[in-house]
């Protein structure tokens, strides 16, 4: 599904020039449910955003669902994340004013093609799944930390996208509430076969990933297969 060949990124900050990753490589399985972990600034936002076609690469190949993304430019590039890519971020980024259902039904409505009926159903029955029937008309403030990121995975699936990366998706949680989310990711990846790649520091999620990929100043220095 997604292939990571000799990969590195740089930034330039003024004068200098910071390494973020340094010839990374990674195959990831249609289906898995992989953690990258890693100690602050090793790189894994970094590695997030290159294969969810936020930036670009500074040398090294990506290959997504068959498609080398790596040299497309950003106009190319966004229409390849709106296709297949959903994104869950620690922060949740739900846009306060609007309703659970309608931040759901605002990732359909970009797609073209999608009739207002398709867009109801489809957005009423992903909030059931993840646990918010009889929700669905409250505002990010009137939910919890946890139901604020229920929301924000249903928003990212409803597209059914072939991959989701979750960028430290329980940070911000408690680690009760940080265990349910995580039960549900694993849930939705089993049902519906989504892969799923998301960044972590904490101990309790590495454990459920399948796949752990440790990652220590811009390298890969593991791979742990369970
Ligand atoms: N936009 C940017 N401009 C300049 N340097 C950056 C930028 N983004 C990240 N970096 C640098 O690249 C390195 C990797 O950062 P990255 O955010 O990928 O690490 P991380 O493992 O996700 O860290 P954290 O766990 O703190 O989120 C760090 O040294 C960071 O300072």
């Amino acid at each position: 599904m997604i292939d990571v060949s000799s990969v590195s990124k740089n930034y330039i900050v003024g004068a200098q020039e910071v390494r973020a990753l340094k010839k990374v490589s990674l195959k990831v399985e249609t289906g898995e449910f992989l953690a990258l972990a890693g100690p602050s600034g090793s790189g894994k936002t970094t590695l997030l955003n290159l294969i969810g076609c936020i930036d670009s690469v500074t040398e090294g190949i990506i290959s997504l669902d068959g498609e080398t993304i790596s040299g497309l430019d950003q106009n190319k590039r966004n229409l390849v994340r709106q296709r297949k890519i959903g994104f869950i971020f620690q922060s949740y980024n739900l846009i306060p004013v609007l309703t659970a259902r309608e931040n759901v039904a605002l990732a359909l409505q970009l797609v073209k093609g999608i009739g207002e009926k398709e867009i109801a159903e489809r957005t009423s029955k992903i909030l059931a799944e993840v646990g918010l029937s009889g929700m669905e008309d409250r505002k990010p403030s009137q939910l919890s930390g946890g139901q604020q990121q229920r929301v924000s995975i249903a928003r990212a699936l409803v597209k059914e996208p072939p991959v989701i990366l979750a960028d430290e998706p329980t940070a911000n949680l408690d680690s009760k509430t940080g265990r349910e989310i995580l039960a549900l990711m694993r849930e939705l990846n089993e049902q519906h076969d989504t892969t799923f790649i998301f960044s972590t520091h904490d101990p309790m999620v590495m454990e459920q990933a399948r796949v752990l990929v440790k990652l220590h100043d811009g390298e890969i220095t593991g791979i742990e297969k369970r």
